[in-house]
């Protein structure tokens, strides 16, 4: 058995809010939520805008907004992931790929942003072993984001968030509004990832993209996980799936609608 490289236990995000005068209430983000990422694993992580996906990954990097509340343990390779923890392993052990391309500087070529936290007698070469494996041109280093493509750009978070010495790879829907071969690639560079031993957490709304290239699911609704599945029980009808809620969200699919079974699905 694969060991665990992520473990997380018990997590709780809540929302500190004034509510008049010095009153305060807590609004919660995320309740309750268990889940573990074993090395090789792609770990997809499947819910609605405001489930909160980005706040698990946001929990477990500590870049949670200020205001929010943190309760439950997250442990990386067995030992509690503290600050200082974080500090030594962010960017080298764990990376993180975000959800938007805005986390690109754009004042600075892309060139410069690969090589950031790279060994500086070793950073030039090895960005551009990064633009190879990423299908960038060597050109293209010099160049400010604007001046790149959806495409390219995506490749350059890859870049810059994945180093030789990494075990843990959180991606933050790395794949919104790209064409499906774009999607696909994007996949695979994740599956290279696993191959490599690396546990991969996928956080995702395209439930497609998260089947395909994860071996199991975790479906979260409301700041709650509801389920993790195994990624091969989504097929046919979804009746090898443990919980109501997946099956649900697998039948919703416009492709699987008139399948189920004879049964007409609702509109
Ligand atoms: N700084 C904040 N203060 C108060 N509430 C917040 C804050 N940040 C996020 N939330 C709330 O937490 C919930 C979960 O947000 P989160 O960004 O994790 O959703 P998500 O699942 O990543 O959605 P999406 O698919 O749109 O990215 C949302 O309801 C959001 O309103
Ligand atoms: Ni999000």
């Amino acid at each position: 058995m694969n060991t665990p490289i992520l473990t997380v236990s018990d997590l709780g995000v809540g929302f500190v809010q004034y509510a008049g005068g010095l009153r305060t209430r807590t609004v919660p983000g995320i309740t309750g939520l268990d889940l573990e990422v074993r090395e090789g694993e792609i770990l997809a992580v499947l819910g609605a805008s405001g489930s909160g996906k980005t706040l698990l990954a946001q929990a477990i990097l500590g870049i949670l907004p200020h205001n929010a509340h943190v309760t439950g343990e997250i442990r990386y390779r067995g030992e509690r992931l503290t600050a200082a923890r974080r500090r030594r392993t962010l960017g080298r052990e764990i990376s993180y790929i975000p959800q938007s391309v805005t986390n690109l500087d754009p004042l600075m070529p892309v060139g410069g942003q690969v090589r950031i936290g790279l060994d500086p007698k070793t950073a030039e070469q090895e960005q551009r072993r990064l633009f190879a494996r990423y299908g960038l041109a060597d050109e293209a280093a010099r160049l400010y984001p604007f001046e790149l493509s959806g495409g390219m750009l995506r490749r350059v978070l890859f870049a810059t968030g994945v180093r030789d010495t990494v075990r843990l790879v959180i991606a933050d829907e790395p794949t919104p509004g790209l064409h499906s071969e774009a999607v696909a690639e994007v996949l695979r560079h994740l599956r290279e990832l696993a191959a490599d031993g690396a546990a991969v957490l996928l956080i995702t709304h395209d439930i497609l993209s998260a089947v395909t290239v994860a071996e199991r699911v975790a479906v979260m609704n409301g700041g709650r996980l509801v389920t993790v599945e195994s990624a091969s029980a989504f097929t046919g009808e979804g009746d090898g799936l443990g919980h109501p809620f997946a099956r649900e969200l697998w039948r919703a699919l416009p492709q699987n609608r008139f399948s189920a079974g004879g049964v007409e699905w609702r509109w």
